[in-house]
């Protein structure tokens, strides 16, 4: 994105409020540094406590490298105790307890000095922030930290859950207005059951979405043309305020990183390494992490692989060694590296030698990847990710084997998995239609692209 300073005198203030985990966090302080270099001041407010040290510690590193941001915690009220035993995802659980204290946050934001000019905020906590809003007669824009497929879909769960009986075990897919129908099976689960408290805290929001002033998404115009185009006509929901695509919003300089990685990627041969990664809070069973590692073996492929066991950063105890034993890690020593630590993703994607990601279709990865036009090898496993996968492989930047499902709920063996990733890798054509991917989405954040200009006409609306 440009540097290009507002030519007004007053700058906006806007308070920037994110929601839980990684996945939500990095991109509202991609937003937060965004905003900076176009002369706003931002106040960020975060929950006191978090649910990952990865959390804790980027919050800390943003705010020591961006010190023109001031920060402002908010207590969290204990979480809801629920007998849904799948409610027990601690994301899930911090995303409840942040929609239920967000009216914490408004003697914070009432107090702010200078007075603020707007809050962009999580859908999590739309429902108190379009309160706040309105009490403090400033307007709210929501940030939508996934696709606007995803989005649309959001937008019509309600109708979704309220009529159970168009949604027999027998139908495959949903019609959503203005969108090419959704298979059931790239629903998240939580959406299959309205008692979910994911699900819970998504609608109990969502009724509030028409009072934002916008609802920008980190997508860009040319990946999403017709879902983008179906939720601003009207299609989608007759009140919709404009939905405005900002992405993708770039990474901020991050340069802790003392990993090998790196520096391994730097003797490596150009787009010859497959990286794989699966986020920041989704792990597969121990069984299908030995089946990845077989079939990357199998591959023949050059490899980097960030393994992660558990959902949570905290609760990692088991090695590699144990994990993938031993003679694993001798046999691939020359041609792979594992590790399973924070690695610099972003830095990563961008390095030369990076030919291709197995990824679980995140938003932030798939923009991410999307921007150094990446192609991905879809895995999807939870949430979002189904419906991700599935817009990445139509427009071009991936493939998908659906045969695989979601989740943990069947072993991929191995032979499946190497064919995939050298499918992956020596697809020409594949590899040409994701850097066209790439080179639309980084026209798009250009001075003068579609999503330079759509975060430029917000900041001018609020001066
Ligand atoms: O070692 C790591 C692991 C992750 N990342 C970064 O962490 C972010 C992870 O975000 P994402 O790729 O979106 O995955 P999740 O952490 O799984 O994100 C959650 O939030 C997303 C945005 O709402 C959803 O799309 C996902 O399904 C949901 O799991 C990305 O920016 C990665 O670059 C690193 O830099 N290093």
């Amino acid at each position: 994105m440009s540097t290009m300073e507002p030519s007004h005198t007053h700058s906006p203030h806007i308070a920037v409020i994110p929601s839980a985990g990684m996945g939500h966090l990095t991109p509202f302080l991609r937003l937060a540094s965004l905003l900076l270099s176009r002369n706003c001041s931002v106040t960020l407010l975060t929950a006191k406590s978090t649910v990952s040290n990865a959390e804790s510690r980027h919050i800390s590193f943003f705010l020591a490298t961006h010190p023109r941001v001031k920060h402002l915690e908010f207590d969290l009220i204990p979480p809801l105790q629920s007998s849904n035993s799948s409610a027990q995802d601690p994301f899930s659980i911090q995303y409840n307890a942040i929609s239920r204290s967000a009216h914490l946050l408004h003697p914070l934001l009432s107090s702010s000095s200078p007075p603020l000019s707007a809050i962009f905020s999580d859908l999590l906590v739309a429902k108190t922030v379009a309160c706040i809003s309105a009490d403090l007669l400033i307007p709210y824009y929501l940030v939508i930290t996934s696709s606007a497929r995803f989005l649309s879909f959001m937008l019509y769960l309600p109708a979704f859950v309220s009529n159970p009986d168009k949604f027999s075990s027998n139908a495959v897919e949903v019609e959503i207005p203005g969108s090419s129908p959704l298979p059931i099976s790239s629903i998240p689960l939580p959406f299959l059951n309205p008692n979910h408290l994911l699900a819970e805290t998504i609608l109990a929001n969502l009724g509030v979405v028409p009072e934002a002033k916008g609802i920008m998404v980190n997508t860009f115009d040319w990946f999403e043309a017709e879902t983008i185009a179906a939720l601003n006509n009207g299609i989608v929901l007759s009140n919709l305020p404009s939905v405005l695509p900002i992405g993708p919003l770039q990474a901020y300089e991050f340069d802790k990183d003392q990993s090998q990685c790196l520096p391994w990627l730097d003797d490596q041969p150009e787009k010859s390494v497959v990286y794989v990664s699966f986020g920041s809070r989704t792990a597969m069973s121990n069984d299908q992490i030995r089946e990845l590692g077989y079939g990357l073996d199998k591959s023949g492929c050059r490899f980097l692989w960030v393994v992660k066991t558990s959902k949570v950063d905290k609760e990692e105890k088991e090695s590699l060694e144990e994990l993938l034993g031993e003679s694993f890690l001798e046999r691939i020593k020359n041609r792979g590296m594992v590790v399973k630590e924070w690695v610099n993703q972003d830095k990563i994607l961008a390095h030369p030698a990076i030919g291709g990601f197995i990824s679980h279709c995140g938003w932030n990865s798939v923009t991410e990847a999307a921007e150094r036009g990446i192609p991905i090898l879809a895995w999807p496993l939870h949430g979002d990710q189904g419906v991700n996968a599935e817009l990445l492989q139509k427009a071009g930047l991936g493939i998908w084997e659906k045969t695989w499902g979601m989740g943990n709920e069947r072993l991929v063996k191995q032979e499946k998995i190497g064919k995939k990733i050298v499918e992956l890798m020596d697809d020409a054509e594949l590899r040409s239609r994701a850097s066209k991917v790439g080179r639309e989405a980084r026209k798009a954040t250009e001075l003068g692209g579609s999503s330079d200009k759509a975060i430029m006409g917000i900041i001018e609306n609020l001066t």
